[in-house]
C-alpha cells in the first residue's frame, strides 16, 4: 500500500446537466484525521457517497485501501464506518434492535461496544426510532458507524444536531478511534471543529477543491487579525486593500484580516490618530472567510 487509505483522482459527478463535483483530487493518509470543508452545496456529500460506492462517478476514480470504490463497494463498506448526512431508518424499530441488526453483519460480538457508545452519547437504546429527535437519530448513526471498530471512518457532517457537550464527547471518541489506529475523514462546514481535530484538510467550493494542506501550515501563514479604534476613521485608499480580507467597520472601530508586510500596514495605520489597537492570530474560520464569500 502507498500509505494512503483514500485516493481520489479527478473525480467528477454530474447530476444530469447539474454539477455535483468537478475533478476532485486528494488523498487521505493512513492514521490521519482529515477534514473536508466547504459551504452548503459545495459537493461534500457527493464526494463521500462516491467514496463508499453509493453513487457512481461520471469520470475519475476513488480508491479505498487501494481498491476501486465502484468495483469493490461491498468489501469497502464492510471495512469502513460510514455516517451519512441524512439517516433513514425503519421508524418502527427500537434503537437497540436496529443496532443489533447492524452488528449482525459483522463477525465480532459488538454488544459491549454498543452499550459503551450509547452510554457515552447518552442515547436511550430502548426508545423507538421514530420518537427520537434529529440529534438523537444522529447518535444512532454514530454508534452504528463505529460499532465494528472500522479501520477507516467516514463521517458526513457528524456534529450537526448535537449539542456542545455531545460534540465534545463525540470528538473524544473520534480521537480514541484514531489513537487505536483508525484513519478518519469527516466533512463539516464549521472550520473551528476542523481546526481542533484535524491534521490536514481539503477545502471544496462549487464542486472544486481549492486547497489541500496541513492545518498547522495554514495557521502559520502569518495572517494577522487587526482590530483598531481611531479618532479620525481609517481611509481605505491608504490601506493595502489587496492584502486585506474581511474588512469591517462600525463607527470608528475597524477590523480586518491582513497577510502581507507588517511594516507597510503599520505605516498606513499610523497616519491616523489611534485610540486602541489589537493584533492577534485569526481563527481558521476568519482566514477562510474570503473563500466562502
Ligand atoms: N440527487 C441530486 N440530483 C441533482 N443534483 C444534486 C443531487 N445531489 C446533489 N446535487 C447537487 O450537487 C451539488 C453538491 O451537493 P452536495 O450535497 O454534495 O453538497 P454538500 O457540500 O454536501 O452540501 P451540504 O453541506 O448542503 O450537504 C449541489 O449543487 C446539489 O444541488
Amino acid at each position: 500500500m502507498t500509505g494512503n487509505v483514500i485516493e481520489i483522482e479527478k473525480l467528477t459527478k454530474m447530476y444530469g446537466k447539474n454539477r455535483g463535483i468537478t475533478e476532485v483530487s486528494f488523498n487521505v493518509q493512513e492514521g490521519e484525521i482529515f477534514g473536508f470543508i466547504g459551504p452548503n452545496g459545495a459537493g461534500k456529500t457527493t464526494t463521500l457517497r462516491l467514496l463508499v460506492g453509493l453513487i457512481f462517478p461520471t469520470s475519475g476514480s476513488a480508491r479505498i485501501f487501494g481498491q476501486d470504490a465502484v468495483a469493490h463497494g461491498d468489501t469497502i463498506r464492510a471495512e469502513v464506518g460510514y455516517l451519512p448526512s441524512e439517516i433513514f431508518y425503519y421508524e418502527n424499530m427500537k434503537v437497540i434492535d436496529l443496532l443489533n441488526y447492524s452488528a449482525s453483519f459483522n463477525k465480532k460480538d459488538s454488544t459491549k461496544r454498543i452499550k459503551e457508545l450509547s452510554e457515552r452519547l447518552e442515547l436511550d437504546v430502548n426508545r423507538k426510532i421514530d420518537e427520537l429527535s434529529y440529534g438523537n437519530k444522529k447518535k444512532v448513526g454514530i454508534v452504528q458507524g463505529l460499532l465494528h471498530a472500522p479501520k477507516l471512518i467516514i463521517l458526513d457532517e457528524p456534529t450537526s444536531g448535537l449539542d456542545p457537550l455531545m460534540q465534545h464527547e463525540f470528538f473524544e471518541i473520534i480521537r480514541e478511534e484514531n489513537a487505536r489506529g483508525a484513519s478518519v475523514l469527516f466533512s463539516s462546514h464549521i472550520l473551528s471543529e476542523v481546526q481542533r481535530l484535524c491534521d490536514r484538510l481539503a477545502i471544496i467550493k462549487e464542486g472544486s477543491i481549492i486547497r489541500v494542506d496541513e492545518v498547522a501550515t495554514i495557521r502559520n501563514e502569518a495572517y494577522k487579525k487587526f482590530k483598531i479604534i481611531t479618532a479620525d476613521g481609517l481611509n481605505e485608499s491608504n490601506l493595502p486593500m489587496s492584502e486585506i480580507n474581511d474588512f469591517r467597520h462600525e463607527g470608528n472601530e475597524f477590523s480586518f484580516i491582513y497577510r502581507g508586510n507588517i511594516n507597510s500596514i503599520i505605516r498606513a495605520i499610523s497616519q491616523h490618530e489611534i485610540i486602541d489597537i489589537q493584533i492577534e492570530e485569526p481563527t481558521l474560520e476568519e482566514i477562510f472567510m474570503h473563500y466562502y464569500e
